[in-house]
């Protein structure tokens, strides 16, 4: 196979002109919005280029392509594969519920230590939206990805590793809140003051690179004190002893409050904002999902935990046109590993129907071309989408929302965006 690898140096890539990238298909959908998305890439890094760039695609296995042809969910190989060649785009990979293996995505996660799951949240031109303004829209989630009850430390009820557990923090923990000890699962919640560290510098890091104006911190630290609380706490002392005159929190703005009342506070605060500074500010999970409905224009980067990050992932790619159109990258800023993928699942009831949109994981490889450095193909395929959508040519989820639209399927989509490119 030709191509080279990319390498990474201090955090920082070297991208060669014929980069091999490895992809996994995915299931359900996967083969269907892979094959699209993949030759529209193709299009945009040749046109864009002139041909003096290319991806060389490498297939590795995983899921149920994998089990077919291994007996493996997760091949080890696949593992080494994308460890080798540092960078590497996703379909969607099934779990089951409730039993049988746990997830292969946050397994590949898990991993390569990938603690970002970052997903950019904002509007097309011409999508169709279940919101009056849409445009104002424009978050980027910053959701950890290795910690918290997502980790899969759970104990199923009835086992001796349950009961185990039960015991041990009824009888020398002093639990006396387990209300149905005898029928109860038990999950384990950890949330680290390092995992929140890494993951709170990547969002103010991001949020000062990219212009921004805030980061807010999204918990539910009034009620699991130690777990979501701490996330907060902890995300405030990174900010001001890291990010120092760059920042303004509102850790800061409460102690003014203390010291010098509220007047002198929101001055400090409007002052800051003047000054260009990010402002670091935090709200509680409950009304954070009103408020991004009611006020999205507020919020700006959002940092949060694994488990908040996933449902407002999915309800904020509601407020500009679904999750159709939600793409995402998994990310270790200090090994340079990255897996892009879309915030969508395997959608099984459309499974090889050739229908569903492929812009999720489209707009995921549109991340990973700006991630390589090359901005130029990315433009060009955000441009034809713009276009293409703009012309009322959609997929079906898109179609059924919008007046006068024409409905294609997921390849003619792709076939669309190329001859808009
Ligand atoms: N990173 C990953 O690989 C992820 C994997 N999963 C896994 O996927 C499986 C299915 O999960 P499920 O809860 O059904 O969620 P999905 O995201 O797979 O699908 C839910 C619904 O979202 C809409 N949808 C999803 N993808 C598209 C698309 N490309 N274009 C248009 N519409 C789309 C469809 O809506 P409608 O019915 O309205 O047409 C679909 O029925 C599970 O095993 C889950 O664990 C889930 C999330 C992420
Ligand atoms: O791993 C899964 O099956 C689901 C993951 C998910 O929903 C997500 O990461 O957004
Ligand atoms: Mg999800």
């Amino acid at each position: 196979m030709s191509g080279q690898k990319i390498t990474v140096n201090n955090g920082v890539l070297d991208v060669p002109n014929e980069p091999v990238i490895p992809y996994i298909e995915g299931d359900g959908i996967g083969p269907d919005i892979w094959k699209a998305a993949s030759r529209v890439i193709e299009a945009a890094v040749d046109k864009a280029y002139n041909g003096e760039k290319q991806i060389h695609w490498k297939e590795v296995l995983a899921g149920e392509k994998a089990h077919d042809k291994t007996g493996e969910w997760l091949p080890e190989e696949t593992l080494d594969t994308i460890r080798e060649y540092i960078i590497a785009i996703k379909g969607p990979l099934t779990t089951p519920i409730g039993g049988g293996f746990r997830s292969l995505n946050v397994a590949l996660r898990q991993e390569l230590d990938l603690y970002t799951c970052l997903r950019p949240v904002r509007w097309f031109e011409g999508v169709p939206s279940p919101v009056k303004r849409p445009q104002d829209t424009d978050m980027v989630i910053f959701r950890e990805n290795s910690e918290d009850i997502y980790a899969g430390i759970e104990y199923q009820k009835g086992t001796e590793d349950v009961k185990k557990l039960i015991s041990f923090l009824q009888d020398e923990m002093g639990a006396t809140k387990i209300r149905f000890p005898e029928t109860s699962g038990i999950g384990i919640k950890p949330v680290s003051e390092e995992g929140t560290h890494r993951l709170v510098r990547a969002a103010i890091q991001y949020a000062l690179d990219e212009g921004r104006k805030s980061v807010t911190l999204v918990h539910k630290g009034n009620i699991m004190k130690f777990t979501e609380g701490a996330f907060k706490n902890w995300g405030y002392e990174l900010a001001e002893k890291e990010f120092g005159d760059k920042v303004f929190t509102w850790a800061e703005y409460d102690r003014i409050v203390e010291e010098k009342g509220k007047e002198a506070a929101n001055e400090a605060q409007s002052k800051a904002e003047a000054e260009g500074k990010i402002i670091i500010k935090d709200s509680i999970a409950d009304i954070f999902l009103q408020q991004i409905l009611t006020r999205p224009k507020e919020f700006d980067v959002v940092a949060t935990m694994n488990l908040n990050g996933d449902y407002v992932s999915d309800a904020l790619a509601a407020q500009v046109g679904g999750i159709g159109i939600a793409p995402g990258a998994n990310i270790n800023y200090a090994s340079g590993h990255a897996i892009f993928e879309a915030t969508h699942g395997t959608a099984p009831k459309y499974a090889g129907q050739d229908k569903v949109n492929p812009s999720s994981v489209l707009l995921s490889g549109v991340l990973m071309l700006r991630h390589l450095g090359w901005g130029e193909a990315a433009d060009m395929i955000e441009n034809s989408m713009d276009k293409t959508i703009g012309g009322k040519t959609v997929t079906y989820d898109f179609a059924r929302l919008m007046d006068g639209a024409t409905e294609v399927k997921c390849s003619e989509f792709g076939d669309a965006l190329i001859n808009n490119l």
